[in-house]
Order: C-alpha cells, then sequence, then structure tokens
C-alpha cells in the first residue's frame, strides 16, 4: 500500500457511479426485466449466477429445512445480535403528534409504516446473514406489513442461497423471499414480474450493479441511499497497535475488488510498520484476491501533520465507517461531521458494528456520509401533515394568507380564503 502525504491524495470516486459499461449493463438488465419479468430472472441466473433458477420464491419448508444446516453455536450468536440490532432500533421509534393551538386549530403529523418494501440481501462474492438483520429488523420494528426479500441464487460458484441466509431471514420474521440478485433483482422489485409484486421501497446494499440499479429506478421506488462497496479510513496516532491497524483496514478490503481502505495517520512509524503488517495479514487472508486489488487500487497510508489536519482528511472522504484510533478518541468525536459510522477506541473494531452491536451495518459508501444516514426506522416510515383551522383562526390569519398568494400572483388561491372570510362577514 503506498504512503503519501495527505495532501496529495486524490480518492478515486465513483463520481459518475460506475463505469460507462456497467451502467449500460444496469440499464439493459432493467429493460430486459421489465419485459420479459420471471423469464429475465431465470436467464440472467444463467448469465451471471452460472445456475438454472426454476422456482424463483423459497418455499416455507426450504425456509424451515435450513435450520439442520446451521449449527447451534451460530444460531445463538444470530440471536444475540438479532435482540441488539432490535434494540438500537427500537429506540429510532416514532409517534405521531397533534398540537392543538389556543385559537381552536390543530396541527399534527401522522407517521405510518410503508406498506411493501423490498430487502436486497448481498450474495455474490460472500453470503451476508448479517445484512438479513441489518435490513428486516428496522422495517419490522417500523411495522412494515409486507417485505419482500431478493438475494442472488448461487454465492462464490455455490448453488443455491446459503441456508444461513435463510434462517437469518426466519429469525427476522421475513417469510417472502426470491432467489434474484443483481441489478435484475432491484428491477423486479422496482416493476414486479409474474412472481414478484413490486414494492413501494428498495433497501439494502450490494455492489456496484446493485447500486447502480437503485439509483436507476429511484422514482418508480423509493431508495434508502447509495450502499455500494464498503469502505473505511481509520484514523490513528503514534499509539495505536499496527496490527491491529492492519486487520481493520483488510476486514474492509475484503469485501470488494472495488473498496478503498485508508489509514490517515501522524506517525511516520505507524504507516511503516502498518505497511508491513498488511503484506504479511494479506498473505494468509482466504479473501487474499479480492483485498490485494483493493488494497493496491483503492487503498493507501495518508501522512498528515496533525490530528486536526487528520480530521479535516476524513471529513473531506466521509466514509462509510471512521475509525478513531488514537490515545482520546472521545476529544475527536464531536469534529466527525462525515461518516456512516464512527468507532471510538482499539476495542471497538469495525466488526463489532457489522454484526454485532446494534447500529445498522447499511451505511452511505463513495462519500454519500456528507448527506445520508445509516439505515434506520424512518427509512420505513412515511409521514402526513394534518391541518385544521378553525373558523377563529382564519378569520385572524386570512388577511395575510391573502397577501402571500397575491404576492406569488395566484388570485385564486387568495379567493379560497376571501370567500369564507366573506360569508363570515370579516373581510376587511
Ligand atoms: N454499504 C454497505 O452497507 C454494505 C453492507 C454489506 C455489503 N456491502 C457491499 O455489498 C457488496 C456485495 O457484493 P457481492 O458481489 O458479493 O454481492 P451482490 O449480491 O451485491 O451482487 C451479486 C450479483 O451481482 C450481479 N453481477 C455480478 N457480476 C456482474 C456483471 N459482470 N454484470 C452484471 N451483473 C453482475 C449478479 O447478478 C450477482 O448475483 C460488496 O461490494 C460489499 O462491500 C455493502
Ligand atoms: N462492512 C459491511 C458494510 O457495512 C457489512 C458487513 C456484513 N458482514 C460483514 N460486513
Ligand atoms: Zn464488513
Amino acid at each position: 500500500m503506498r504512503i503519501l502525504p495527505a495532501s496529495e491524495f486524490e480518492l478515486k470516486r465513483e463520481v459518475e457511479y460506475g463505469s460507462p459499461e456497467q451502467n449500460e449493463t444496469v440499464r439493459r438488465i432493467i429493460e430486459e426485466v421489465r419485459q420479459d419479468g420471471d423469464a429475465a430472472l431465470r436467464r440472467m441466473a444463467k448469465e451471471f449466477d452460472r445456475v438454472e433458477v426454476a422456482e424463483l420464491r423459497v418455499s416455507d419448508e426450504e425456509i424451515q429445512a435450513a435450520y439442520a444446516q446451521v449449527d447451534a453455536e451460530f444460531l445463538a450468536a444470530l440471536r444475540q445480535a438479532a435482540a441488539n440490532i432490535r434494540a438500537f432500533h427500537e429506540k429510532q421509534k416514532r409517534t405521531s403528534w397533534m398540537d392543538l393551538q389556543p385559537d381552536g386549530s390543530l396541527l399534527g403529523q401522522i407517521i405510518r409504516p410503508l406498506k411493501r418494501v423490498g430487502l436486497y440481501v448481498p450474495g455474490g462474492k460472500a453470503a451476508y446473514p448479517s445484512s438479513v438483520l441489518m435490513n428486516a429488523i428496522p422495517a419490522i420494528v417500523a411495522g412494515v406489513p409486507e417485505i419482500a426479500m431478493v438475494t442472488p441464487p448461487a454465492t462464490a460458484g455455490e448453488e443455491g442461497i446459503n441456508p444461513h441466509i435463510l434462517v437469518a431471514a426466519a429469525e427476522a420474521g421475513v417469510k417472502e423471499i426470491y432467489r434474484a440478485g443483481g441489478a435484475q433483482a432491484v428491477a423486479a422489485l422496482a416493476y414486479g414480474t409474474e412472481s414478484i409484486q413490486p414494492v413501494d421501497k428498495i433497501v439494502g446494499p450490494g455492489n456496484i450493479y446493485v447500486a447502480l440499479a437503485k439509483r436507476f429506478v429511484f422514482g418508480v421506488v423509493d431508495i434508502d441511499m447509495i450502499a455500494g462497496p464498503t469502505d473505511i479510513v481509520v484514523l490513528a496516532d503514534e499509539h495505536a497497535d499496527p496490527e491491529y491497524v492492519a486487520a481493520d483496514l483488510l476486514a474492509q478490503a475484503e469485501h470488494d475488488e472495488m473498496s478503498p481502505a485508508i489509514l490517515v495517520t501522524t506517525s511516520q512509524d505507524l504507516a511503516e510498520s502498518v505497511r508491513l503488517e498488511l503484506w504479511r495479514q494479506l498473505d494468509v487472508l482466504p479473501k487474499k484476491a479480492i483485498a490485494a486489488v483493493s488494497t493496491a487500487t483503492r487503498g493507501a497510508i495518508l501522512l498528515v501533520n496533525s490530528l486536526d489536519e487528520g480530521v479535516d482528511v476524513v471529513n473531506r472522504l466521509a466514509p462509510e465507517h471512521c475509525e478513531l484510533l488514537v490515545q482520546e478518541p472521545f476529544n475527536l468525536l464531536p469534529r466527525i461531521e462525515n461518516a456512516g459510522a464512527i468507532f471510538l477506541g482499539a476495542y471497538s473494531t469495525e466488526p463489532v458494528g457489522d454484526y454485532f452491536a446494534g447500529p445498522n451495518h447499511v451505511l452511505p459508501t463513495n462519500g454519500t456520509a456528507r448527506f445520508s444516514s445509516p439505515l434506520n426506522v424512518d427509512d420505513f416510515l412515511k409521514k402526513s401533515s394534518v391541518i385544521h383551522y378553525s373558523k377563529e383562526a382564519l378569520i385572524a390569519n386570512g388577511d395575510m394568507i391573502m397577501t402571500l398568494a397575491r404576492n406569488e400572483g395566484l388570485e385564486g388561491h387568495a379567493r379560497a380564503v376571501e370567500v369564507r372570510l366573506k360569508k363570515e362577514g370579516k373581510l376587511k
């Protein structure tokens, strides 16, 4: 991994989001699914996942049978993670409110769950039961009545949906699951096919094809955010342990060849030792083939003159994950403005958040933490404003409303008020 001054570093962002070829592929896939429905999903399962899919929907029997294929240790850990995620998201719940004014008018906000949402659970290079929980639990806490989940029909060349994914879905309470991945699954959720009813919103992370497809269908349905290839920035001082830093960078670099893993440090010594550690740890990493590409092409070790400069670099990069491996992490916390999730101190390694602590791991990537938030209960709610004006309130404020309407040249708006004031004999 290259070491360079932070001032010389230009992050390779997906400015146009994906290459022209990837955009073209996704456009074609979406069009084919719109035209051919289930047949297109089956064709693409063959083309991209190398499997024949007969039945798109996973049966209840298959879901139950998956329990026999997972061990007790996994199930216990999954259940504890689910409890932690549920407890965290319960705190995000909101309630409708109504405010009665002294003049008898009533203003308020009604909050309702979305009716039908689609969850994308990635599964191309690795299977992500943790992403099932992270997608489904906030939707369930929000009270969404219909949840459809899609996930690729093969993972890492192995045919079939990984049983751990099915068990995670069952534990979370998701029953409607389809064997479809990539852009084609997103298109199916947005437009519907013979087997898949369209949804109101699509959430969940995925690779560049999934992220692009979500962007394409936005407007037909809502989406949560662009949660594409994962990324991490570690801000470390001379007190950080190079073994920990290297391990945490690789933990994200192993997700995807497109995943940036970046160290920002005030210490030249740490920079050198992390580079050595990275070589050592990469060499024995099972996902070496992926992490070697991401660290070489997107990774970097950036030198800064002070932690203040380091914080500025973090805010400029706006990472999905930011680890503060410094002596006093809480001192820096208030200044980290752009980050999907912030991990403080040597023992808060990023996988604690990926799997277990409770906050959501579906997070904005590619610098979108400047304006997007982690997946949360609000993503599954919609709001309606409630306005009730009493006769007294309209009489008291009608003049001002008419003034504003006439200022915009909208006489019809003014008259809708005027007609009422006239009838009440209150026109000044
Ligand atoms: N941001 C987050 O919150 C978050 C969370 C978890 C995972 N992730 C990311 O999710 C991604 C998972 O990626 P993945 O690939 O393992 O699974 P995936 O399910 O996202 O994508 C697999 C699908 O991509 C499609 N595909 C693959 N190659 C294609 C091609 N050349 N043309 C068209 N379609 C193609 C196939 O249909 C395949 O089923 C990683 O980038 C990981 O970093 C992000
Ligand atoms: N780091 C990924 C994006 O936040 C989530 C994940 C799932 N499993 C392992 N990691
Ligand atoms: Zn991860």
